[in-house]
Formats: structure tokens, C-alpha cells, sequence
């Protein structure tokens, strides 16, 4: 056979990532106690599968692949600019790469299932990208009382992110929404966890490209609008 024309094809074999009791006791006890956390979960998921999903959202920007986020769900779905800028694309967890993160939101899942007793039943990601000058005003990600997204997990892709870059996420007090109580720059291997429903939150303005998955945990056995 002449492999010529052949493209080489991305080897991946990295173990799986590591969840242990420790660390849920730990996503367990930062939502109960302040609603959020944020943490460093490079050495969990490993360098290659970081490379793989940041190399999917890449091609997948590259190639347009990735459509204008909207607010809501359905008929009513908004896509209002002065809301949010970012460009998204569903993962199915059929690549090496997403089935490996699955294996892992699905195992974040049973573990808060277990501590918390949230009955989440199952979860939906997605990938965004924010170019220069994109952002997220001010929000919660469900509607009070609708309890269809319980827990929102926030996964960035982004190598050598500084202060300067922007596009960091601003998290404000459950509990005095004017007041913001926290930040996370959007580094490669960063994680942000909160609880979808209590805690407002804005992604300010990015001045690069900016990447990441947004993972949330639902209450709710079929896809319902927010
Ligand atoms: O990317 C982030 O930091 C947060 C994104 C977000 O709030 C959302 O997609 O609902
Ligand atoms: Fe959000």
C-alpha cells in the first residue's frame, strides 16, 4: 500500500484520569461550604489529554465548527450579543479524548451524588471559545427552581494564560450578588466548580482566544429548556 496519502493519526494512551475519594470529599466540601471552588486538575486528567481536547477545540475553531451560543433552550433560544459572544460546540464523548473526560465528569458525578445526595442524573458539556473582545455578562446557569442544571464544572484550555489576557471568570457572593467573592484565570488545567443555580458569575472580556468545556450536572432525565 503506498501511505503517501495516509495522515498520521494523533496516538492517545493515556491512563485514565484519577478521581479519588479525597478529592470528591474536597469538590464535596468547597460547594457545600462556599457554593464554589476552583483548582488545579492538570496532573488528574494528564498533559495528553489536555493536548487532546485543546487540539479538537482548536480544529473545531479553525474550521468554524463552532456556532454562536445563545440564552435559554428551544423556541426560546436568544442569541443576544450584548448578553454572550462565545462560540460552542456539544461533545458526544465518542473520541478517545471525550470519552476519557466523560469517564471522568461521570465519575465527579456519582462522587457528589454520594456526598451530597444532589440526584444529579446526568451531564451535557460543551466546548466554548471566546475570541479577542468575547465575554459573558453576569448570570446564573438555571433558572431559580427549574433545578434542570444543579452543578456547573468549568474546564480551560488555555497554555500561558496571564492577567493581562483577560477573559478571567468573576464569581460573585451567593449571598450579596453585588460583591465579587473570587476569580480564575483560565489556565490549561484549571477547573471551576459551583453550583449552577446559587452563584452568579461573568466571564470578563478575553484579549486572546480563549478555550474551554463547560460540564453541567442535571437533575433532569431528558433535555429540558433551562
Ligand atoms: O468559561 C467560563 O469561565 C464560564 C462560562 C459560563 O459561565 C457558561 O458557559 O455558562
Ligand atoms: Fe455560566
Amino acid at each position: 500500500m503506498n501511505n503517501q496519502f495516509v495522515t498520521p493519526i494523533l496516538t492517545y494512551s493515556e491512563p485514565a484520569p484519577v478521581v479519588s475519594d479525597l478529592w470528591l470529599d474536597e469538590l464535596a466540601d468547597g460547594l457545600t461550604e462556599h457554593g464554589w471552588m476552583s483548582q488545579n486538575v492538570s496532573s488528574r486528567l494528564g498533559a495528553q489529554l489536555l493536548a487532546g481536547l485543546h487540539s479538537e477545540v482548536q480544529i473545531l475553531d479553525r474550521t468554524e465548527a463552532l456556532r454562536k451560543a445563545g440564552v435559554g433552550r428551544g423556541s426560546d433560544l436568544l442569541r443576544d450579543r450584548s448578553v454572550r459572544r462565545d462560540k460552542i460546540a456539544w461533545l458526544q464523548g465518542v473520541t478517545p479524548v471525550q470519552a476519557d473526560l466523560f469517564a471522568f465528569f461521570e465519575s465527579v458525578r456519582v462522587g457528589l451524588n454520594q456526598r451530597l445526595f444532589l440526584g444529579l442524573k446526568r451531564f451535557e458539556a460543551h466546548y466554548a471559545t471566546y475570541h479577542e473582545g468575547d465575554f459573558y455578562r453576569r448570570h446564573v446557569d438555571s433558572f431559580q427552581g427549574r433545578a434542570s442544571r444543579v452543578v456547573s464544572l468549568v474546564l480551560y484550555l488555555n497554555e500561558g494564560w496571564e492577567q493581562a489576557d483577560g477573559g478571567v471568570l468573576q464569581i460573585y457572593n451567593r449571598e450579596n450578588n453585588d460583591e465579587v467573592c473570587g476569580t480564575v484565570l483560565p489556565r490549561d488545567g484549571h477547573m471551576a466548580l459551583f453550583m449552577s443555580e446559587e452563584v452568579p458569575h461573568e466571564v470578563l472580556p478575553a484579549n486572546r482566544t480563549r478555550y474551554s468545556i463547560a460540564c453541567w450536572f442535571r437533575c433532569d432525565e431528558v433535555p429540558l429548556p433551562l
